[in-house]
C-alpha cells in the first residue's frame, strides 16, 4: 500500500514535470547560480539561453558547465567515456550563451535573472526586458535577499512575476524555493512549480518575506558566526569544525560564505542593514569589508577566509 501511494506520488510528480508549459528559457547572469541553473535546465530538455555582459564571462561560464557535466557524467555512466561525451554534447547542445538580453528574451517563456544582488540593477535590467518580452512571459529573480516586489514593480507583469530561488551548486542541491506576490496568478505559480519539478527538484512556496524560508533561518546563523570571530571568542577554522561534526553540516559557515561569494554576502548584508538600519545584528562587517576590498572574494578569486590557490 505504502509502495502504491509513493509510486502514485513519483508517477504524477513526474508528468507534472513533463507537462511543464515552460520549454524556452532565458537567464540572464551567468556567474556561480546562472550557469549551474542553465545546465541542470538543459539537461533536462530545455532550450536555453544564458546572457552575460562579455565574451570573456560567458567563456568562462561556458567552462564552468562543462567542468560541471564533467562530474555529473561519471556519476551517471561509470566507465563509459563514450556515454559520457554523448552526454555533454547532447546537454550543450540545448544552450546558447550570448551577450545579447533583449534578443534572449523575445522567445521565452521564463526569464530567469541570477545577476549581481543589486536592486537598482536588478530593476533597470527588468524594467529593458519588460519591454522586449512578449506579454506572456514570465518573469522570475533567484535574488537570495531582495523582496521580490521591490524588483517586480521595474515591470507592468506582477500577474507573470514571481521568485525562484535555487540553491548552490544548483546541480546538487534539491530544493527551489518558489516566491509568490498576491499578484502572482495560479497559472503562473502552477508553471512555476511545474518547471521546479522538471528540474528534478522539490519545491517550496514561501510569501514575499524577508529571507524567504532558508536565507531568514541561515543569514541569522551565518551572521552570529561572524560575529563570534570580530569577539575573539573563536576562530574560524574551530567555528568550522565544530558546525560539520557538532550539527552535521556539509560545510562550516565561514567554509560555506566562501563558497557563496564574499561581494553577494556583503550584497545581502548591507541590503538588510539598509532595510533595518537598527537591528544591531545586520551592523556592517570589518572583517567582511576587509576581504571583499581586498578583492579576496571567497573561493571564486582563489582567497577569502580561506585559501584555495593550490586546489
Ligand atoms: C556580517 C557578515 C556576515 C555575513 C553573513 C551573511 C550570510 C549570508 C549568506 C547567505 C547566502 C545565501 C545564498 C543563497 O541565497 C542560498 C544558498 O544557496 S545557501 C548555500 C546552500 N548550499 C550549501 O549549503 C552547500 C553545503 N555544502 C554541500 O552540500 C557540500 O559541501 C557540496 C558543495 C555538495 C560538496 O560536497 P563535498 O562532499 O564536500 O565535495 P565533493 O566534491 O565530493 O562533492 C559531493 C558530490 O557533489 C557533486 N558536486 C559537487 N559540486 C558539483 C557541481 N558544481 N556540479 C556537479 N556536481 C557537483 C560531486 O561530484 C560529488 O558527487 P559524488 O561523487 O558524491 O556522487
Ligand atoms: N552565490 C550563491 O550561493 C547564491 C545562491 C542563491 C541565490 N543567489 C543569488 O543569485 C544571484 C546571482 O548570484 P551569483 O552568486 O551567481 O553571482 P555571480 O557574481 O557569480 O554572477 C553574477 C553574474 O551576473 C552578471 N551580470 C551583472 N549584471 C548583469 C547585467 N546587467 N546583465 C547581464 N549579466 C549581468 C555578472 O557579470 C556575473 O557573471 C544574486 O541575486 C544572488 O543573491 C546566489
Amino acid at each position: 500500500m505504502v509502495f502504491m501511494a509513493k509510486y502514485l506520488v513519483r508517477a504524477f510528480s513526474t508528468s507534472l514535470g513533463r507537462h511543464s508549459p515552460i520549454k524556452t528559457v532565458a537567464i540572464i547572469g551567468s556567474g556561480l547560480m546562472g550557469s549551474g541553473i542553465a545546465q541542470v535546465a538543459a539537461a533536462n530538455g530545455h532550450t536555453v539561453t544564458v546572457v552575460d555582459q562579455t565574451d570573456e564571462i560567458i567563456n568562462k561560464a561556458t567552462a564552468a558547465i562543462k567542468k560541471s557535466l564533467g562530474r555529473v557524467v561519471k556519476k551517471k555512466f561509470p566507465d563509459d567515456p563514450k556515454a559520457q561525451q554523448t552526454y555533454i554534447s547532447d546537454v550543450m547542445s540545448h544552450l546558447t550563451l550570448q551577450t545579447d538580453a533583449k534578443a534572449a528574451v523575445k522567445s521565452a517563456d521564463l526569464v530567469i535573472e541570477a545577476i549581481v544582488e543589486n536592486l537598482e540593477i536588478k530593476r533597470k535590467l527588468f524594467a529593458s526586458l519588460d519591454k522586449a518580452a512578449p506579454p506572456n512571459t514570465i518573469f522570475v529573480s533567484n535574488t537570495s535577499s531582495i523582496p521580490i516586489r521591490d524588483i517586480a514593480t521595474a515591470t507592468n507583469r506582477l500577474d507573470r512575476f514571481g521568485g525562484l530561488h535555487f540553491f548552490n551548486p544548483v546541480p546538487v542541491m534539491k530544493l527551489v524555493e518558489i516566491i509568490r506576490l498576491p499578484e502572482t496568478t495560479d497559472e503562473t505559480f502552477t508553471a512555476l512549480e511545474s518547471f521546479g519539478k522538471a528540474l528534478g527538484k522539490k519545491t517550496v512556496q514561501c510569501k514575499d518575506t524577508p529571507g524567504f524560508i532558508v536565507n531568514r533561518l541561515l543569514v541569522p546563523y551565518m551572521l552570529e558566526a561572524v560575529r563570534l570571530v570580530e569577539r575573539g571568542d573563536a576562530t574560524p577554522q574551530d567555528i568550522d569544525v565544530a558546525m560539520k561534526l557538532g550539527a552535521g553540516y556539509p560545510m562550516g559557515p565561514f567554509e560555506l560564505l566562501d563558497y557563496v561569494g564574499l561581494d553577494t554576502t556583503k550584497f545581502i548584508v548591507d541590503g538588510w542593514h539598509q532595510r533595518d538600519p537598527d537591528n544591531p545584528l545586520y551592523r556592517p562587517s570589518e572583517i567582511l569589508n576587509k576581504l571583499v576590498a581586498e578583492n579576496k572574494l571567497g573561493i571564486k578569486t582563489g582567497q577569502g577566509f580561506y585559501s584555495y590557490n593550490n586546489k
